[in-house]
């Protein structure tokens, strides 16, 4: 190592130490401010101890912000043409450095030492170029182990530059991130941001924007660092709004989750497909006839009227006894209450206490005449408590449920689709061996394509609430009683100690309720499904059906979209064959397309490979330019059935030899998972994990489907013809599974091989 470099790396290290300390001295004060919130003790009013909570959360998150942004904190420096507003000059060059990283720090004169990323003087690090220098002379790649600088990577954009020795290049910033080894965890990319995916990165917040973008182009690293972006630009605009991103699966929700935290973000809601209803786990679609019906817009209509199949009309009058009084309940009664609890416009369940509000009414008036005729009284006795005691008839209560029954969501789906009469009613547009298809038990689970279903219905159905019984929401009257049962146990000491009735179980309950308003917008926002984002980012989105379009869009009315995908790479049944076919329903014709050109992530010869398989089978696809050429073409290993496993496990250690600690994937067809999964775990214990692995597993079994949006060192393939025929001839999951790897490809069949993968 020359003097130079030796010198530069000191004097940059030397820096660095002064931001970590800086760092160390923030997080110290913030534990010590935490601690001492903490030692005012659980006394005083409740708005105190509620503001306490506040500043607790407070601290506790910005420690959180500290501690994530430890890794990396720094990663890059411009020396810029002075122009007055830079950092103390530097002696050694002359110059007047910015040193960027994950956050913004200052000293305590609140002189800079380190701007933000985001922040709009940080931006030429990502955009000057040689041609477009905007005013920088050098920019410096820090490359970091632990707190000291131990490499440099300089890029001169002066040429009055290019003499002064103070100049460093190896073998690039960007390469020798790609180079590393995977950990089954994206993570980011902020020092090495590509000018292409930097300037959508920093689009504005209005709008959408569709990001289309071959594999490994950068679309969900790109589609994370604008979330961190939008949420330090538009701050007091997302604040309380909050940001939603949604992705393909759980295992992709999990690869993806320390991307945010580490830029310094952690107030974002995640949220695969399956969870976007509220408390429900959704298992995925596997019948593609059933995912691709349940996909199409018309099922909002079918949603409506089994809505409104549910308000039924009687065909002859019912007698309904109440406190021994015979009264009838004619259809003319109930056709009228249905009408004027349609004409209030409210959703199902809120509508429906005017139809027993106007029933009771009519009843009530029928048993006063009835008294009033049987004892004969006249009118001007107090009657006032006859509705209560309508209300109260088990006769009426079944009568009027049966006419209008009040529902939860997932009642009415999956009464819906277990009830053959009820579908051809709700339904009478499809065929009948298409409601044949969505036919199943009422008890059977869930699965993605009904989220939007469910969404739909309870936009619908609205609050449960019944006017049959109390005017209090069960959650409240088990906070209630939680809150007597606590009490219980503080009164006796208080009566010991002459005091009492300074709260009520109501109270407590109530503070309740005050929390929850207390919470983040975040964490309101995942248990409110009428909660409106401020803007939503959706990873894979291809994969959307019109119905989940449309639930994502009743998510952000002011349709404020980071949209990022590859048509190329749709194999869900009701995905999209184009933008504009997709989201013209929901955006007509105003969104942005941005397209990213390169992949960084797999070698070109591979990368190569999987185009002639996808042009071969008539997809339609862009290709992106590879950055590295890799040093392996894949690897072709024909077996017989009897043999088939065997030669995947040679296969595998095969890999193993060459990932050396590095991430391997095994990519099968859906129907030989459980099997190759068993037989891998036989010989390879608990290194074997699902999903995208994690950091102590280094073997992953999936499927293709699973593998969506996922990257591995090495990826295994069993039977390339298989993953093409499951899902009915489409190349799309084949294309994937073969784009995931950073390094080797290698593909074991007994069948003949889909045509473009040889070459
Ligand atoms: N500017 C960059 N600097 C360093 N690494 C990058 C850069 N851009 C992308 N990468 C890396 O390339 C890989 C692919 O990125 P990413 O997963 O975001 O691509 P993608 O377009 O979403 O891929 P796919 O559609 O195939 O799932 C990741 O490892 C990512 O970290």
């Amino acid at each position: 190592m020359t003097d130079t470099i030796q010198a530069d790396l000191l004097a940059e290290s030397d820096y660095v130490g002064r931001l970590y300390a800086r760092l160390d001295e923030l997080r110290a004060e913030k534990v010590r401010q935490l601690e001492r919130t903490r030692a005012q003790g659980a006394i005083g009013t409740f708005q105190n101890m509620s503001e306490r909570d506040s500043f607790a959360t407070l601290y506790e998150d910005r420690i959180a912000q500290l501690d994530a942004v430890e890794d990396r904190l720094v990663f890059g420096r411009l020396d810029m043409a002075g122009n007055g507003q830079e950092q103390a000059e530097d002696p050694g060059t002359g110059s007047s450095p910015r040193y960027i990283g994950r956050i913004g720090l200052s000293d305590d004169e609140l002189n800079r030492m380190m701007i933000d990323w985001r922040a709009s003087e940080a931006a030429p690090f990502y955009q000057a170029t040689a041609l477009n220098p905007r005013g920088v002379r050098r920019r410096r790649h820090l490359m970091l182990s632990g707190r000291t600088v131990a490499g440099i990577e300089d890029d001169v954009l002066d040429e009055t530059w290019l003499d002064e020795g103070h100049t460093h290049h190896g073998e690039g910033a960007l390469m020798a991130a790609l180079r590393e080894k995977r950990t089954g965890r994206m993570g980011d990319i902020v020092g090495t941001i590509q000018a292409e995916q930097d300037a959508i990165i920093r689009a504005g917040l209005p709008g959408a924007v569709v990001v289309q973008g071959g594999p490994g182009t950068g679309k969900t690293a790109v589609a994370l660092h604008r979330a961190a972006f939008l949420l330090y630009e538009y701050r007091e605009r997302l604040k309380n709004a909050g940001v939603l991103i949604v992705g393909p699966s759980n295992s992709f929700m999990r690869y993806i989750e320390r991307v945010l935290p580490s830029l310094g973000e952690t107030g974002v809601v995640m949220s695969s497909v399956g969870e976007l209803y509220h408390g429900l786990h959704a298992v995925p679609e596997t019948n593609r006839t059933v995912a691709r019906l349940k996909g199409q817009l018309s099922m909002a209509k079918v949603i409506a009227n089994a809505v409104r199949n549910r308000q039924r009309l009687i065909p002859e009058t019912r007698t309904v006894v109440v406190e021994g009084t015979r009264l009838s309940l004619t259809p003319k009664m109930v056709k009228n209450a249905r009408e004027r609890a349609r004409h209030t416009h409210k959703p199902y369940n809120e509508a429906r206490e005017t139809f027993v509000k106007v029933l009771v009414g009519d009843l009530a008036e029928q048993l006063r005449r009835k008294l009033e005729e049987s004892a004969g009284q006249s009118s001007t006795t107090d009657r006032s408590y006859l509705p209560q005691e309508v209300r109260e008839s088990h006769d009426v209560r079944v009568a009027l449920n049966l006419c209008w029954m009040p529902m939860t969501p997932q009642q009415l789906v999956a009464e819906l689709f277990a009830t053959p009469h009820l579908l051809a009613a709700a339904a009478p547009h499809l065929k009948e061996k298409d409601r044949d298809a969505l036919y199943r038990r009422a008890n059977s689970p869930f699965t993605e394509a009904d989220v939007p279903l469910l969404d739909e219905a309870a936009q619908l159905l609205g609050e449960f609430a019944d006017p049959l019984a109390g005017a209090h929401t069960a959650q409240y009257e088990a906070d209630v009683e939680n809150a007597k049962a606590a009490l219980l146990n503080m009164h006796t000491m208080l009566e010991n100690a002459g005091i009492d009735g300074v709260v009520t179980a109501e109270q407590v309950a109530g503070v309740n309720q005050e929390t929850a308003a207390r919470l983040t917008a975040a964490e309101r926002a995942v248990s409110d499904r009428t909660w409106a984002y401020g803007h939503i980012v959706v990873d894979e989105a291809q994969e959307l059906s019109p119905m989940q379009w449309r639930l994502l869009v009743r998510r952000c009315p002011m349709k404020s979209f980071t949209i990022v995908g590859d048509i190329a790479q749709t194999s869900a049944a009701s995905g999209a064959s184009s933008w504009s076919q997709a989201l013209e329903p929901f955006f007509g014709d105003r969104f942005e397309l941005e397209e990213l050109t390169v992949n960084y992530r797999t070698p070109a010869q591979i990368a190569d490979a999987a185009v002639r398989v996808a042009q071969a089978a008539g997809l339609r696809i862009t290709t992106p330019q590879a950055v590295r050429e890799g040093d392996w073409p894949p690897v072709l290993t024909k077996t017989t059935e009897a043999q088939v496993e065997a030669t995947l496990l040679d296969a595998l250690a095969q890999e193993l030899e060459y990932s050396a600690g590095g991430l391997q994937a095994v990519i099968v067809p859906q129907q030989d998972l459980h099997r190759v999964r068993a037989a891998v775990t036989a010989v390879h214990g608990d290194r074997v994990g699902t999903g995208s692995g994690g950091l102590s597993q280094d073997i992953v079994v999936i499927t293709a489907r699973e593998s969506k949006g996922l990257e591995f060192d090495g990826v295994l393939i069993l039977e390339p013809a298989e993953l093409v025929d499951e899902v009915d001839g489409g190349v799309g999951d084949l294309y994937v599974a073969m784009t995931r790897t950073t390094q080797r490809l290698h593909v074991v069949h007994t069948r003949q091989l889909p045509e473009g993968l040889e070459q």
